[in-house]
């Protein structure tokens, strides 16, 4: 995947499957990069998309483009697009309001990405994603199969959240996270987040003395790092969502650059501005990455201590005889949390009974469901190739990386 050139200055991903780019100068001849441009660099104050930003961050694209990088651009602005065209002078609150403006928004920024990248003869593809899309096993090879078609075909994908159609329960919410994801979903060797700020700062950018932290090599070189929310009034996540962006991406063996959007060229070219975080991971199955960051959990599976030490230590499938109680409403296939006797979620897995059949099957053997409940009922409650280990840090809900690039991982799925 990676251009020539790039080997010599990658180191070896522990994998053995992709090279890991060492440092900025190999960025110039990645073979593949996912950029994320956020709200506050494509529209103006008032919210109509500022042409001038989107046609230099189009031209920064195709001089890579062209110098043989396969680029896919996650563009936010939807929403702050349809402002303007719906008479709203700010971003609404409310979700129906938001599904509408990103309808109106959508539409347009796509149309104005279509002509910017037409100038110099190249095609776009929109593509619309929801996290729910994507963590099930054929709609994420779905997914994978057409932005490989479009990179194979030489377009560039532009994609979004499908903020039209996701509701409260299944959004996204933030296209940090969401390109970090698609950055592993499409293999991608860097991730470059483009924002209306120039680098990550140890303090808010607006304070004096704040100071540009011009690499991070681990986690701990953020520990002394205030970081805040948004201050543009159309961007969502801040800074916070960028490092959690950073943390999945560099996680899973992706190099990461932030930078601002006036300086895409600079940062694309691999010079020396922005922040840049070293990758420290190695890649993870693609589904089990979206399954711990991108599904929300729609019940609670309480198991005993014999089915976590199972599950977490042995890598086993969870059995109905392991679990003590259900909590939630979902059907067969949805995400739930599987937790341990003091309420902890220490796995997330896709379930394969219902909630309304799950109180029937507990503390069952399979011969006992099988003679009670009849033929299909001896299947595994969450299947062992379903299912990721959550880190200690993630559990109560806060985001965090996977296990699944752990040896933890390994160990639970094989
Ligand atoms: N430590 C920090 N370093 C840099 N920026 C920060 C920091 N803390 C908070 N921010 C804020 O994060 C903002 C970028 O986030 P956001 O507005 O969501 O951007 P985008 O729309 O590009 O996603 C910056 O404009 C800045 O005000
Ligand atoms: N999907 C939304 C953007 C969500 C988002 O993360 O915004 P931003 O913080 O500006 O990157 C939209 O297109 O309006």
């Amino acid at each position: 995947m990676s251009a020539a050139g790039a080997d010599a200055a990658a180191g070896a991903d522990a994998a053995g499957d992709r090279p890991r780019l060492a440092d900025r100068s190999a960025l110039a001849a990645a073979g593949r990069v996912v950029v994320k441009v956020g709200s506050s660099s494509l529209t103006q104050p008032s919210g109509g998309i500022d042409d001038a930003r989107l046609i230099a961050l189009v031209n920064a694209l195709v001089e890579r483009v062209q110098a043989g990088t396969q680029v896919v651009l996650v563009s936010s602005g939807a929403i702050a697009a349809g402002l303007g065209p719906l008479g709203l002078s700010r971003r609404p609150r409310d979700l129906a309001t938001q599904q509408a403006a990103a309808s109106v928004g959508q539409g347009l920024l796509v149309a104005r990405y279509t002509s910017a990248a037409a100038a110099h003869g190249l095609t776009v593809g929109q593509v619309l994603l929801t996290a729910d899309d994507v963590i099930r096993r054929t709609q994420y090879r779905n997914a994978q199969r057409a932005l490989e078609r479009l990179l194979g075909m030489g377009v560039l994908p532009v994609v979004n959240e499908n903020d039209t159609v996701a509701t409260a329960e299944i959004r996204f919410g933030d296209n940090d996270r969401l390109a970090a994801l698609v950055a592993h979903l499409v293999h991608a060797d860097a991730l470059v987040l483009l924002s209306d700020v120039d680098a990550l700062y140890d303090g808010p950018p607006s304070r004096a003395g704040s100071q540009r932290v011009p690499v991070v090599a681990s986690p701990a070189d953020l520990e002394d790092v205030v970081v805040g929310g948004s201050s543009s009034g159309v961007g969502t996540g801040g800074m916070t969502t960028k490092l959690d962006a950073a943390a999945i991406a560099t996680g899973a063996g992706i190099a990461t650059v932030l930078a601002s959007a006036a300086q895409a060229g600079e940062a694309l070219r691999g010079e020396d501005v922005g922040t840049w975080f070293t990758p420290t991971g190695t890649r993870p199955r693609t589904r089990m990455l979206w399954l711990a960051h991108a599904a929300s959990p729609q019940g609670r599976l309480a198991l005993d201590a014999g089915a976590v030490a199972a599950v977490v230590r042995r890598g086993a499938s969870l059995l109905p005889a392991g679990v003590v109680a259900v909590d939630g409403t979902f059907e067969a296939g949805d995400p739930v949390d599987l937790c341990d006797e003091s309420g902890h979620a220490v796995a997330r897995g896709l379930v394969n009974y219902s909630s309304a059949e799950v109180p029937d099957l507990l503390g069952r053997s399979t011969r006992e469901r099988l003679d009670a409940l009849g033929p299909g009922y001896d299947r595994v409650l969450v299947h062992r190739d379903d299912l990721v280990l959550l880190p200690r840090r993630r559990q109560g809900g806060a985001a965090g990386a996977p296990a699944a690039s752990s040896g933890r991982r390994a160990a639970a799925t094989t």
